[in-house]
């Protein structure tokens, strides 16, 4: 699903990612954990196609996607990649549910069909009852499960997510998490999950441990 191949990146002399080499497989959940500052979140941008990396290679299925540019790469973005930060980014003036399909509408979807699709998602992460409502109606894990839904639009082969319960109390940052797994089995697709939360990183099928730019065996 996604190979990337010793994988280098400097902020100016900063040696911040010293030749990782990372493999995904379809339908696999990997938790990326490691100190503060050791490069997981700098990974996790280059592996999503948000950042560039200095040196190596990224490959999702059969597409080098260090070597898409301009509007290749945002629309392979768009269409293959569900991102989840711990700031869950939904635009404000819009609902929950304008939320949710503007990826979609961006891809070039049918409104009509991504409603639909929004409501099913919605039904799954239990926000169906919340869609009118604009994110500062919503609770922190509601808010959330609506950037998750998102995140799921397009049916993204690969999801990542950076801390995504790093703001939530803790019974919700367990209902997220089982979430994950659900959606996994439901629909197959792959997740990266940067987190320090030790629960969920160990939950998932394998838990790669960062230090000081490189990944531990
Ligand atoms: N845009 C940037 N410009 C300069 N330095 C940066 C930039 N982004 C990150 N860094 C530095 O790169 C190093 C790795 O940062 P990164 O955010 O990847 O770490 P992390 O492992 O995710 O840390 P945390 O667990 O605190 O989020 C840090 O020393 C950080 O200060």
């Amino acid at each position: 699903m996604l190979e990337a191949k010793g994988i280098e990146k400097y902020y100016g002399d900063l040696h911040v990612l010293k030749g990782v080499d990372v493999m995904i497989k379809s339908g696999e959940v990997v938790s990326i954990v490691g100190a503060s500052g050791a490069g997981k979140s700098t990974l996790l941008h280059i592996l999503g196609t948000l950042d560039n990396a200095d040196k190596g290679e990224v490959k999702v299925g059969d597409t080098v996607i260090s070597k898409l540019k301009g509007d290749k790469l945002a629309a392979f973005r768009n269409r293959e990649i569900g991102f989840i930060f711990q700031f869950h980014n939904l635009l404000p003036e819009f609902t929950a549910e304008e939320n949710i399909i503007i990826p979609g509408l961006i891809a070039g979807g049918q409104e009509y069909q991504l409603k639909e699709k929004a409501k099913s998602l919605a039904n799954i992460l239990g926000v169906e009852g919340r869609l009118e409502h604009k994110p500062s109606e919503l609770s922190g894990g509601e808010q959330q499960r609506v950037a998750v839904a998102r995140a799921l639009i397009n049916d993204p082969k690969i999801i990542f997510a950076d801390e995504p319960s790093g703001n939530l109390d803790s019974k919700s940052a367990e209902d997220l998490h089982q979430l994950f797994f659900r959606l996994r089995d439901e629909f197959g697709q792959s997740f990266v999950i940067v987190t320090h939360n030790q629960e969920l990183a160990q939950m998932a099928d394998r838990m790669l441990t960062m230090q000081d730019g490189k990944i531990l065996q």
